[in-house]
């Protein structure tokens, strides 16, 4: 689930922060708004926000004075300054001395949600510290605890010990959801520059054209629509670590590019012949084999062999699973206490049910299925009842997740294959493309049998859409970052598709819609 993100606006046109009031609404962003320096300092104080959106000129200061005495306060949060065209320079300048971005006067509504998500995403990693296990216990701390002692992860911890304080590139592999977000942080913060920025980029949600710019930065020009000189991720996190998460997504340019910093520390920004020194630390993730992806070609084996300094494999779950009991214990402490939900112990027979399952989504996956339980349950201990049917009934697993596994002739159940609404836990049973193809023509025959409707296309193609998007937010437990980058639409598609569909996700991360 997406956690809230607290914007502060800072800034004395009121049209601005309308603008910022209706475009960012709970329960996922909560928008606070100031309207000169000193009352924005004041709100910076009182009420920590993630993320600061701040004009350039303010009646009282001026926008590097006010950045310099935001992030005397707290130089993690990262804010954005907001700028018309004459000002610009002085937003660039901002951004060498430690601004997040710079968003150009007028707003647009694309870049602009794409700069806050970004943001906000940033402040959440930069912020939540990640534990190793000897560190803290998980009892009532803030953040998140990297839990688990079978051997796989002793090895993981003393990785992460061994390699956070020396200054090289660190490549962490491992399936979707084992934690190689949360080592990344953990080697981040047990580094030497802890202090300084963490900035995170993921490479598979960015198109190619803009992760170009997004990584290197543009020169005024460069490109239609490049009308002001950009600084890059590589750039604004020199001193500091950036993380490049999916990296085995990234295109060959993209790879020469990023080659060349890692052999250098030096690049050019798109469209200028400038050098560009950079003394930023690299982590690097990918869920991908690199090894096949090498033979493929479809990943430059030079590149794999400059990024794989130092490598921390992180085991799928089901190759460790005598850490279930103990992730079960957390993430039912976790969520009991998050939820209010007095769910502390489970039984015997959930446990042997949990541990019958292969976990094709790793942590992520438990974690969610956790959540579920103790929003669902009714008494104090995890019953087998509390938990999704993939779990307890084996035939309902997905197909091709689970290979060795047969699939039934005839799921014992009535409900729609695509699950039904409400349930997040409902993976698809297996089901092929055929079947699926037969029944929205069964609907389409349907719909035709009404002579006056003549809107067919759309409503059999919103059946569709709306089942890809529903699975999409139950299988990330509403979080739509996640869920537009494995949709493969931009984030405010999403939203938009989620508005016409009548897709909601409510404050529980269930994920509801109206047919
Ligand atoms: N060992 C662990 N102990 C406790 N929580 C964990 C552990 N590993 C992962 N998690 C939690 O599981 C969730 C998924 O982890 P994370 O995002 O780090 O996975 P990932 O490998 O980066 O996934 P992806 O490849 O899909 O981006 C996070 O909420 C994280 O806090």
């Amino acid at each position: 689930m997406d956690i809230t993100t607290k914007l502060l606006v800072i800034d004395d046109e009121p049209l601005i922060l309308d603008v910022f009031e209706c475009a960012f609404s709970q329960p996922e962003y909560i928008v606070q708004t100031a309207q000169n320096a000193a009352e924005g300092l004041a709100a910076f104080r009182d009420n920590r926000p993630d993320v600061v959106l701040m004009d350039v000129q303010m009646p009282d200061c001026t926008g590097l004075e006010a950045l310099a005495q935001l992030q005397r306060l707290d130089p993690k949060i990262p804010i954005v300054l907001m700028t018309g065209h004459g000002t610009a320079a002085t937003a660039i300048e901002a951004m060498r001395i430690g601004a997040f971005e710079y968003l150009l006067k007028p707003l647009q509504m694309e870049n602009l949600t794409q700069v806050v998500t970004s943001a906000a995403e940033t402040s959440r990693m930069t912020r939540t510290p990640a534990f190793l296990p000897s560190e803290t216990p998980h009892q009532g701390n803030h953040g998140d605890c990297i839990v688990g002692s079978s051997r796989a992860m002793q090895e993981v911890y003393r990785a992460i010990g061994r390699v956070a304080s020396r200054n090289v590139t660190v490549l962490i592999l491992g399936e979707s959801g084992t934690g190689k977000e949360v080592v990344a942080r953990a080697i981040y913060q047990y580094s030497d520059r802890a202090a300084q920025r963490f900035l995170p980029v993921n490479c598979a949600a960015i198109p190619e054209h803009l992760l170009e710019s997004e990584l290197f930065g543009h020169e005024k020009g460069a490109f239609t629509g490049a009308d002001r000189k950009r600084i890059g991720k590589f750039e604004l996190a020199s001193e500091g670590t950036l993380f490049l998460d999916e990296i085995g997504d990234m295109t060959p340019l993209m790879q020469t590019k990023i080659l060349r910093v890692v052999q250098d520390q030096q690049f050019e920004r798109v469209g200028g012949s400038e050098s560009v020194q950079t003394d930023a630390r690299l982590i690097a993730a990918t869920n991908r084999d690199l090894a096949k992806a090498i033979a493929d070609g479809s990943f430059r084996s030079d590149l794999f062999y400059r990024l794989n300094v130092y490598t921390i494999e992180l085991p799928p779950l089901r190759e460790r699973m005598e850490d279930l009991p103990e992730l079960v214990d957390y993430f039912l402490y976790r969520y009991s206490h998050e939820l209010k939900k007095p769910l502390t112990s489970y039984s015997p027979e959930a446990l042997e049910q949990l541990n019958a399952y292969q976990w094709p989504g790793n942590i992520r996956e438990l974690q969610s299925v956790i959540k579920r339980a103790v929003l669902e349950a009714t008494g104090p201990v995890l019953v087998p009842a509390f938990l999704p049917d993939s779990i307890r009934r084996p035939q309902f697993r997905l197909a091709s997740l689970s290979p060795a596994e047969p699939t039934p002739a005839s799921p014992p159940t009535t409900e729609s294959p695509l699950g039904r609404a409400g349930d997040n836990s409902k993976l698809a049973r297996p089901i092929t493309a055929t079947a699926l193809a037969e029944a929205l023509e069964a609907l389409a025959a349907q719909q035709l049998s009404n002579d006056s409707n003549n809107n067919i296309f759309e409503e059999v193609v919103a059946v569709a859409e709306r089942a890809a998007i529903a699975a999409t937010l139950r299988c990330t437990n509403g979080n739509l970052t996640e869920s537009s980058r494995r949709l493969g639409i931009s984030r405010t598609t999403l939203r938009a598709k989620m508005l016409s569909l009548q897709i909601h996700v409510d404050q529980n991360a269930v994920v509801n819609y109206s047919e």
